[in-house]
């Protein structure tokens, strides 16, 4: 993946997924299977996926003790995907055993899937941060400090809102991956979504890759919203040369 625009597929149907596709007869895709198409349908679903071509980051945020999550890693190397992830909130020692899991389930010869934990997700607002999860700092800073975490576990980056690319850049190094949901194209809604920037915005911010949800798969034309999405993704990044 190089500075990808990763469609999320999240649909209630394996044949939902499969008319969506339709619209892109073709084209290479990103695509993110998350919990709701991986539960549903399983392995099947990414074996299917890569066999058209289409590369994938398996969204399943795994958070639980280090041992169970280095052994649930080393279970998902076997898939071949492109990218994976965690939840931060995890702590190190969970995040360097997902590492260390991912490592011992890839074939020798095969490239390590890129790993990245989620920081926040871009669903929590500040007041969220507060109340909910009696985090008293502000959510730039939060961020920051899980993104440092991150990086000392030996992780690739993190899933985060543009909104604190900035800050994780100066304290990770701007190479250190960042991947961020919470984009939505000019006037759609935000729906559950707090922390959100348009595709444009995410460049401008310096985001590594995106993830668009809603903003194409329940557009009426999924094919052209898409390509709204990539050309101000794009267009700005030649823009920045
Ligand atoms: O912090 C996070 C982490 C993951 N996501 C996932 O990205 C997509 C966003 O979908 P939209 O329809 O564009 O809102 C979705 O699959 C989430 O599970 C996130 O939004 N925020």
């Amino acid at each position: 993946m190089q500075r990808p625009l990763i469609i999320a597929l999240d649909f209630e149907q394996k044949e939902k997924r499969q008319a969506f596709l339709t619209h892109f007869k073709g084209e290479t895709l990103d695509l993110k299977i998350g919990t709701e198409g991986f539960y549903r349908e399983g392995a099947g679903v990414i074996e299917e996926l890569k066999n058209q071509g289409h590369r994938i980051f398996l969204d399943l945020k795994l958070h639980d003790i280090p041992n169970t999550v280095k052994q649930a890693m080393k279970a998902l190397a076997s898939l071949e995907v492109d990218l994976v992830n965690v939840h931060a909130a995890g702590g190190q020692k969970m995040m360097a055993a997902a590492r260390e899991g991912l490592e011992a389930g890839t074939l020798a010869g095969r490239e390590r899937a890129k790993l990245i934990a989620v920081t926040q997700l871009t669903s929590t607002s500040e007041q969220m941060l507060s109340s909910d999860l009696l985090i008293n700092q502000p959510m730039n800073e939060v961020v920051a400090h899980y993104a440092r975490v991150t990086k000392e576990s030996g992780l690739d980056g993190v899933v985060c809102s543009a909104h604190e690319v900035a800050d994780i850049h100066q304290a990770c190094g701007s190479s250190f991956l960042t991947v961020t949901p919470g984009i939505r194209l000019a006037g759609d809604e935000a729906s559950d979504q707090h922390r959100i920037v348009t595709p444009a915005e995410a460049r401008e911010k310096g985001s590594w890759g995106i993830v668009v949800g809603r903003s194409i798969t329940k557009a009426i034309d999924p094919n052209a919203a898409y390509h709204q999405v990539k050309t101000e993704w794009e267009m700005n990044a030649c823009q920045t040369k």
